[in-house]
């Protein structure tokens, strides 16, 4: 099978107080529209990974995350139809700010143990067990 381009995604399971985890709705109208992921998004080139997720995370939830509360979980490695993802998943419990759907997505806080009760694009179904095994 020939390679796909690989394409690097940054993506956080935020984590609250009763440790329940916030997942949002992509869009209408993107890939993967409906579905259920983790805050993030695409590394830019030349951007180191925790800064882009720290202004994902601003832009998207407008929320301040310090680098030292971002702490590596696990990763997602995933063959899309045109691109294989690569997506660190890092979990952070501290932040500063509301958490606030800036672009008018839906959020959800969720249990661990209750993610599957929402559709997730299929690169994220095996980081579920980390998530259950972490904060179950
Ligand atoms: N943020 C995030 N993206 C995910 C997850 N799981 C998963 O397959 N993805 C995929 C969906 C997208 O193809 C890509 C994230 O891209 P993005 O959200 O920054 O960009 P996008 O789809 O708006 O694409 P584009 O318009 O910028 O091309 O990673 C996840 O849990 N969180």
């Amino acid at each position: 099978m020939a390679d796909l381009k690989l394409t690097l995604v940054v993506a956080c399971a935020l984590v609250d107080a009763d440790k329940r985890v916030l997942i949002a709705q992509r869009p209408e109208g993107k890939a993967l529209a409906g579905l259920w992921e983790f805050p993030g998004g695409k590394c830019e080139p030349g951007e180191r990974p925790e800064h882009s997720l720290i202004r994902e995370l601003h832009e998207e939830l407008g929320i301040e995350v310090a680098e030292p509360c971002l702490a590596p979980l696990t990763f997602a490695s995933y063959a899309y139809e045109t691109f294989h993802l690569l997506m660190p998943l890092y979990i952070c419990r501290r932040w500063e700010g509301m958490v606030t759907a800036r672009e008018g997505q839906n959020l959800a806080w969720v249990r661990a143990n209750k993610l599957r009760d929402y559709p997730m694009p299929p690169a994220d179904i095996p980081l579920i067990p980390h998530l259950i095994d972490l904060l179950m």
